[in-house]
């Protein structure tokens, strides 16, 4: 446990040993060994004190209910900046071969949170028609890793290396631009869900505010600067009443720290487009579902449930007001990361300095046909032919909206997004791999 926490300093390993020589050499000064006791004693406080920023931006009941783990050590590791060990020509050769262009014009693309849910498909299909993928995942504890390291074991069968680095870790961002001229970045990593961020709200900030725009420090200086195309989320129209939701809604009455750190990364866009040139298409995702989806999720865990004969919390708003959500299918939901790569213009800068304007984009990526929680219940009941224990309960009031609903004729206009899978259709195919993921369900126990 102890040097778990020596290794968790970030960045400062070198600051510390500094102030463990000038402490040495003070103390030839002071012969008695009180006084050595005691710079002993202030040196801990000192450590102590330059680990608490991260520390302290993490709320005590960090631990992710997703997770096994419950400490908070756990949780300060997962979010450390620490990167397993990258660098080495052996190192080299595989981001290469893994980010090598296979396709007439065909891109070169960092996928941040690639052993995500939408960024391993994502991976897979940019590499079946030629892309060079390379991933860069933390492979955090939020849920199970176990599942992180299954779709890492498919995407390395398709030839596609996940580094495993977090995206706050400038010098190996650097390093990676530095091997791949990257043409496009494809944005996923994130601290997802909404009901966790009043838990851990720190992890929100670290991943999707400061974790944005360290990825984008490092695009902008990067030579050829690539485009970016990154996850934004329906949650964003937060309180906004107005149906379905176009973009041109407003969005500043988010419900969640979630929402808003999504909305902060769109703002966060607009400065870096407009300062540096960089081309930047935001998509905001409604509600993602499908096979090697997260474990967080309503549909995954109350699959889990009601297969293990175990109660399923359905919420519903006041006066018995239906829940619903605008449910979009995996294969729907790639189609228009696609699509939007391949509509996103060049950045225009170089150098670090913006050269003419750049484009910049926000997209609905959802289904059109909101569907109530009950009613997915009763898909799921179907599908698994087992009755679920319901247990309905009032809307808690931690970040939930009531319903979402795209409007997508702007994503349909620009690069001919057309989602084609209903619910019905995209929980038969989730349970089918559910049941092949997990075996005989029965002795699931994930
Ligand atoms: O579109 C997004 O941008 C977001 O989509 C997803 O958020 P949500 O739409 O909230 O999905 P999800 O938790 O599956 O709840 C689904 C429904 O079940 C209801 N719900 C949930 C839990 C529960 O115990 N009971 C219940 O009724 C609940 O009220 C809701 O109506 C992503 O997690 C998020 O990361 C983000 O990407």
């Amino acid at each position: 446990m102890s040097s778990s926490h020596m290794d968790n300093i970030p960045s400062t390993p070198g600051k510390f040993k500094m102030e463990k020589s000038s402490y040495i050499q003070r103390c030839r000064h002071f012969s008695s060994v009180a006084k050595l006791t005691f710079f002993v004693f202030l040196g801990l406080i000192l450590v102590l004190f330059f680990k608490s920023p991260s520390t302290s931006s993490l709320s005590s009941s960090s631990s992710s209910p997703y997770s096994s783990s419950s400490s908070i050590a756990s949780d300060l590791s997962r979010r450390s900046l620490k990167t397993s060990s990258w660098g080495g020509l052996a190192w080299e050769k595989r981001v290469r071969s893994s980010a090598r262009i296979r396709s007439r014009n065909g891109f070169s693309v960092l996928v941040t949170g690639a052993a995500g849910f939408v960024g391993t498909h994502v991976s897979v299909a940019l590499k079946r028609r030629g892309d060079g993928v390379l991933g860069l995942d933390n492979f955090n504890d939020y849920y199970d890793p176990a599942l992180k390291r299954a779709r890492q074991s498919l995407l390395e069968r398709s030839g596609i290396y996940i580094v495993e680095g977090d995206i706050n870790d400038a010098a190996l961002l650097k390093k990676l631009f530095e091997l791949i001229p990257f043409t496009h970045v494809m944005h996923l990593a994130a601290q997802a869900g909404v009901r966790y961020a009043m838990e851990n709200p720190g992890s929100y900030v670290h991943s999707n505010i400061a974790g944005f725009v360290n990825l984008l420090e490092v695009c902008k200086s990067a030579n050829p600067q690539p485009a970016i195309v990154w996850a934004s989320s329906s949650s964003v129209y937060g309180l906004n009443t107005k149906v379905p939701f176009s973009e041109k809604d407003r969005t500043d009455q988010p419900a969640s720290l979630y929402a808003a750190t999504k909305k902060a990364g769109e703002e966060i866009a607009h400065t870096y487009n407009h300062i540096y040139g960089l081309s930047l298409t935001g998509l905001r995702f409604f509600t993602v579902y499908g096979p090697w989806g997260r474990p967080d999720m309503a549909y995954f865990f109350f699959t889990r449930n009601i297969l293990k004969g175990k109660s399923i919390p359905i919420f519903e708003a006041a006066n018995h007001g239906t829940v619903a959500r605008d449910f979009t299918y995996i294969d729907d939901i790639v189609k228009g990361c696609l699509g939007a790569l391949d509509t996103a213009e060049k950045s225009t800068g170089s150098g670090g300095k913006k050269r003419a304007p750049a484009q910049l984009r926000v997209f609905n990526l959802g289904n059109t046909s909101p569907v109530p929680v009950s009613d997915l219940v009763s898909i799921l009941e179907r599908l698994l032919k087992v009755k679920a224990k319901r247990l309905v309960m009032k809307l808690p009031r931690n970040g939930d909206v009531q319903f979402t609903h795209a409007n997508i004729s702007s994503a349909r206009r620009e690069f001919g997004y057309k989602p084609t899978t209903d619910l019905q259709t995209g929980l038969k195919k989730f349970v089918r791999w559910y049941v092949s993921y997990y075996g005989s369900v029965k002795k699931s126990d994930q």
